[in-house]
């Protein structure tokens, strides 16, 4: 379990005092995975680094396995972060080791036999999939691959916790789903509570149960992955949620797409975006029948997260002026975001 109670960090830049945390509150219960998404500068990597002390909060205090982080001295606060791993963007692995060199690391450190580090890093290599590279070196291996031995050393001495920092960040995207994979499943078989901090808001929906949302070092929305997606409060956390949609409309009919409609038979060229608030009916056939448009659909995604669908169509509308007007209030009052693209026709 990591508890975070009102910290803030106040850094001293050239005599200037900025705030980069302000009075943030978090809990995180033990076995889940919380995903902190926000903006570059946004706070993040400080707040992750609070977690382990590796940057002290200048106010507030920091719980992970009910023990006080913030009170103890160097020596017992040495042996605590033993209870916290961490994996970061660009892996921070030793090139001079060996894979299997890599993971012992931490076990060499405790000063634990060898026997016993062998029998544990064999384990280990397993965890990840990584058996086959045991003697390769962190330059002869992939992205993917170099995060997996950061990610069995980051559990060599048995964590609690597992902290990442932008941890999929540098992957391409099939790498990142295998990397995202297999967290979930270290998540999932060894009960570790993880924290991870992110600007994409993929990451959080593939993997997190509950999701914070930090903007200028304050935490302005935070719940469950199913809470946020269904129903976001804050602007940012809707526009991270619409960020996870790909569309882009052919170059060839952009081109014919125009500010203002041209003439009587133009069409309104209009992007509907549903939540986990939409009513839950089939209100784009509705509108329809009921104001007597016809919708010409011309892309359409629809998605799943912690149990919420949710999704947008983008189509043609014709019609009426005067319908289509009710037509866009309908949908708008059953909770569907209507945004006009342009015109065509
Ligand atoms: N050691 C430091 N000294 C002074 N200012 C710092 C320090 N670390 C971070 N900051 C400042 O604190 C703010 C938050 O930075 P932080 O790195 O936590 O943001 P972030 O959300 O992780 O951003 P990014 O996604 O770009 O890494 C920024 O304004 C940054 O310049």
């Amino acid at each position: 379990m990591i508890k975070l109670t009102n910290i803030s960090k106040i850094f001293d830049v050239s005599g200037q005092k900025l705030t980069a945390l302000d009075n943030v509150t978090l809990t995180i219960p033990q076995g889940q995975i919380c995903g902190v998404i926000g903006a570059s500068g946004a706070g993040k990597s400080t707040l992750i680094r609070c977690v382990n002390l590796l940057e002290k909060p200048t106010f507030g205090s920091v719980i992970v396995d009910n023990e006080e982080l913030t009170q103890l001295d160097d020596a017992r606060l040495l042996l605590a972060r033993r209870k916290i791993g961490m994996i970061f963007q660009h892996f921070n692995l030793l090139s001079s080791r060996t894979v299997f060199g890599n993971i012992a690391l931490p076990l060499e450190l405790e000063h634990q036999p060898k026997e016993q580090i062998t029998q544990r890093v064999t384990e280990l290599l397993a965890l990840v999939g990584l058996e086959d590279k045991k003697d390769a070196y962190p330059a002869n291996l992939s992205g993917g691959q170099k995060q997996r031995v950061a990610i069995a050393r980051a559990l060599a001495t048995k964590p609690k916790v597992l902290l990442c920092d932008e941890a999929t960040s540098a992957l391409d995207p099939a790498t990142t789903h295998s990397i995202l994979r297999l967290l979930k499943e270290i998540n999932r078989t060894l009960g570790i509570t993880i924290l991870l901090i992110t600007h994409e808001m993929e990451v959080v929906k593939r993997i997190c149960d509950q999701v914070a949302v930090i903007d200028k070092g304050h935490l302005i929305e935070q719940g469950t992955v199913s809470e946020i997606f269904s129903n976001p409060k804050t602007e940012l956390a809707q526009e991270f949620i619409s960020s996870t949609f790909n569309y882009q409309l052919p170059d060839e009919y952009l081109e014919y797409l125009t500010e203002t409609p041209t003439s009587a038979n133009s069409r309104q060229v209009i992007r509907f975006e549903f939540t986990g608030r939409t009513v839950d009916a089939p209100v784009l056939s509705q509108v329809s029948r009921k104001f007597n448009v016809s919708l010409s659909i011309l892309m359409s995604q629809i998605d799943y997260a912690g149990g919420t669908k949710f999704g947008f169509t983008i189509a043609e509308v014709e019609g009426d002026e005067d319908a289509v007007t009710q037509a866009k209030i309908y949908l708008m009052e059953s909770n569907v975001r209507v945004e006009v693209l342009g015109y065509v026709g």
